[in-house]
């Protein structure tokens, strides 16, 4: 924009200049005693013989609206298509302004015109005037034209702006929503909710066919609770607690649990489950997938004892957990309207859960079934005998062995 203003404007100056400069070239004829006015008609009859002069070199009188034109075209160039400030462009246009009709003034070729236009109606006004009046009517437009087309600029510039700001805090509160509710929903659900729109009625569920549930709870944790003046009437207790749930989360981060998902904490119970990644399951083997999603949960228990043992020697505590573990079908899905829950229900979570509440402290409970799994993984169970579980009968159940199993059936 600014080159072609820059290229229009100097074109109407070379228009402009080229004609003055052939205007001035007429003081030749001075002396040769012709005057101005002959030679400006473009009659060359009355010139001495040795000098020859190109007609063409004769600028014609009928040209004069054309420095008009040209000037008008300057004008216009400098409004359209210059992008400054409109200080910047009034002075721009005021300094075109004053050199066109100083131009004018001084050029002959207007008066010519005037005289021969002496029959028209505005004829008392020299035409030099008129042009003149006609370009600083046309700069008061074009500034005026400037103005508001600078102010709609500005205007558009600050509503883009703060459209920018507000989508800008838009994404910054779609992040904080996202993290917020990845912190209480597995991340594949939190995308779904923030993904598409879902009605209260609709019920999101996924339905698993095989995935491992365990239920890890310290037995002892109520013997500790108190509620006296000592410990802050239980507070003390419940800041205890807090730090074992929130080391048992840490270890949720390292990469190689990234398959484990939070289910909840009951009291002092952490219930967790692996393998619930919807779309996931077709992808690998099924038995060799089974086996990881126990033994990645085995792995789990074991570090969260060894975490446990680590609070007690911090904490002059004796706590244990007691871990009870089983797998198989579940049905997942997410409840309520206020804080959603994701939770996993079926026969496998109430065996997991039974497992944990007739299991020994400081060991892994499981059935038979989740046994045979283990065992193929690599691991060591202990059979346990038939154990009467609430809602199940008699079942025969394991102990896996781990390295800091403590015996004890
Ligand atoms: N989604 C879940 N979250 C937490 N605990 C669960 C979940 N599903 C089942 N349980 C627990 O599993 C255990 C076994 O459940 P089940 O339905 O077999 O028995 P129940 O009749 O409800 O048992 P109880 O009356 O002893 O609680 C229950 O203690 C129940 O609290």
């Amino acid at each position: 924009m600014f080159l072609v203003s820059v290229l229009l404007i100097g074109a109407c100056a070379v228009i402009n200049l080229f004609q003055t400069y052939v205007i001035q070239d007429f003081s030749i004829f001075d002396d040769f005693n012709i005057t101005k006015s002959q030679n400006l008609t473009g009659n060359v009859t009355d010139l001495t013989p040795d000098l020859i002069v190109s007609p063409q070199l004769f600028p014609d009188v009928d040209s004069a609206p054309t420095y008009l034109y040209s000037s008008v075209l300057t004008l216009a160039s400098i409004s359209v298509f210059l992008r400054v400030g409109y200080v910047l462009k009034l002075f721009l246009t005021a300094l075109a302004l004053i050199t066109h009709i100083a131009l004018f003034a001084s050029t002959e070729i207007f008066n010519e015109y005037h005289k021969r236009d002496l029959d028209n109606e505005f004829s008392m006004f020299p035409y030099a005037a008129k042009a003149g009046l006609v370009l600083v009517f046309l700069a008061a437009l074009l500034h005026i034209l400037d103005r508001q087309i600078e102010f709609t600029s500005r205007t558009d510039f600050l509503w883009k702006d703060k459209l920018k700001f507000e989508q800008e805090e838009v994404e910054t509160m779609r992040g904080i929503n996202k993290i917020l509710l990845e912190n209480i929903l597995p991340a594949h659900v939190a995308e779904h909710f923030l993904t598409s729109v879902a009605s209260e009625e609709d019920l999101y569920h996924e339905r698993y066919s095989s995935i491992a549930v365990m239920f890890a709870s310290i037995p002892n944790y109520k013997e500790f609770y108190d509620e006296t003046d000592v410990n802050k009437q239980g507070l003390e207790c419940l800041r205890l607690l807090n730090e074992i749930i929130c080391d048992f989360d840490k270890l949720l981060l390292k990469p190689k649990f990234s398959c484990i998902e939070k289910i909840k904490t009951i009291g002092s119970t952490y219930m967790i489950a692996s393998g619930l990644r919807p779309g996931k399951e077709d992808q690998t083997d099924a038995n060799t997938k089974e086996e990881h999603t126990v033994a990645i949960l085995v792995e789990f228990a074991i570090a969260l004892m060894t975490i446990l043992d680590q609070i007690n020697r911090e904490s002059f505590q004796r706590f244990k957990l007691r871990i009870g573990l089983s797998h198989g079908p579940v049905i997942a899905g997410v409840v309520g309207a206020q804080k959603p829950q994701y939770d996993i229900w079926g026969n496998t979570v109430n065996v997991a859960s039974r497992m944990d509440s007739t299991g020994v402290m400081g060991r892994i409970h499981v059935t038979d079934d989740t046994a045979k799994v283990l065992m193929n993984a690599g691991y060591v169970c202990e059979c346990r005998g038939p154990t009467y579980v609430k809602g199940k009968g008699t079942l025969t159940t394991y102990f896996v062995k781990t390295p800091n199993s403590t015996g004890g059936l």
